[in-house]
């Protein structure tokens, strides 16, 4: 028998961004952040948070009804997951991906239908001139949002390849686009054979030293300063690309993998990781979207399938490749040379 059709789904997705801004404007406000602390009143936290009191029981209770919040005897709480990930004193904090799409994503995709017609970025780029990163990196505040905003988005996956890769096999690792250098922390901690080195913009550097040196692996993992437009890559027993292939189009993805092969021995592995769309393009709705936020944010970026990624690899030479999921919407793609 056939189901009955209803509005149901359709309403939902189309409302979806009520949700959205909902939180979004809970992390910027730092609810979570200010409940860490303990339950709290209406009263206190509508004080606290500087919450208008038209706004504040409305907010507050969609929050408890959207799964965010906890409410006993009219205090309200943080929920077990709110508590570890959004207090932004807690090194689990990924909140810094959400800061980002309040400030930046969200108003960018008001204007999703242009970069349909146009094919053009909506980004900070669409009056032209400089491309993402020179713009991101020109604001020190702006560049600080974004490189934590990617330890948001890659920490849970991070720890994953930090664990699944055989990573006895080998004793060194590059990570090219490091960002606040996560990826390589996590590899760090839980192989504590692997010495790494964090590649990315010299403008990275001091938030890369500061961030290794917190999470107490700065003995074992060095910045290199480079521009891999301009530079060979350095040499090492594994190469790591997390989110970078996406941001480029197909001739500079080429060129990116080309140059993991060279810097790799025999035996050598590279491992690209993103949310790879799946073979078939129907599964992955997250993957596809986030080549949507590509086209958004980048002049050819785009997100790609397993079988697009190992035909590259095996065009630049790499004799075995293979996909590997992660976590949600992630998967690696290894390639072997
Ligand atoms: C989307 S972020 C990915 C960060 C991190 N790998 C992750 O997965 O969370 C892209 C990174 O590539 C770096 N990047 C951009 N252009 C670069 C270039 N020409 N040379 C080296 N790194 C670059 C950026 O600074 C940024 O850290």
């Amino acid at each position: 028998m056939q189901d009955h059709p209803t509005p149901e789904k359709i309403l939902q997705t189309g409302m979806a961004f009520w949700a959205s801004k909902t939180l979004l404007s809970a992390v910027e406000m730092g609810i979570f952040t200010e409940l860490s602390r303990g339950p709290a009143s209406l009263d206190s936290l509508s004080e606290r948070l500087g919450l208008h009191p038209r706004s504040a029981h409305d907010f507050l209770d969609a929050l408890l009804a959207l799964g965010f919040l906890k409410r006993e005897g009219g205090r309200y709480s943080n929920t077990l997951e709110t508590d570890l990930f959004l207090d932004r004193n807690k090194p689990s904090y990924i909140g810094g991906i959400l800061e980002m799409a309040n400030h930046r994503l969200y108003p960018f995709w008001a204007d999703l239908t242009e970069a349909l017609r146009t094919g053009q970025p909506q980004n900070e780029c669409k009056t032209g001139g400089a491309g993402l990163f020179e713009t991101l990196y020109a604001d020190p505040a702006r560049l600080k949002e974004f490189l934590s905003a990617m330890t948001g988005v890659s920490h849970a996956s991070n720890t994953v390849i930090a664990r699944l890769f055989p990573w006895k096999d080998y004793q060194t690792f590059i990570d090219v686009g490091t960002a606040q250098g996560d990826l390589a922390v996590q590899i760090a901690l839980a192989n504590p054979h692997l010495r790494g080195v964090g590649f990315d913009l010299p403008e990275v550097a001091p938030i890369f030293q500061q961030y290794t040196a917190a999470m107490s692996v700065a003995d074992r993992l060095t910045f290199m300063p480079g521009d891999f437009f301009k530079h060979d890559l350095p040499k090492a027993d594994v190469v790591l690309m997390g989110h970078i292939l996406h941001d480029w189009d197909l001739p500079t993805k080429k060129m990116l993998i080309r140059k993991a092969f060279e810097a790799i021995p025999a035996g050598g592995a590279l491992i690209v990781y993103e949310t790879i769309i799946d073979d078939d393009r129907s599964q992955n709705a997250f993957g596809l979207m986030m080549s949507l936020n590509m086209l958004i944010e980048t002049p050819g970026g785009f997100d790609y399938t397993g079988v697009d990624c190992k035909a590259w690899m095996s065009e630049a030479g790499f004799s075995i490749t293979r996909v590997e999921p992660l976590t949600g919407p992630d998967s690696m793609v290894i390639g072997i040379k």
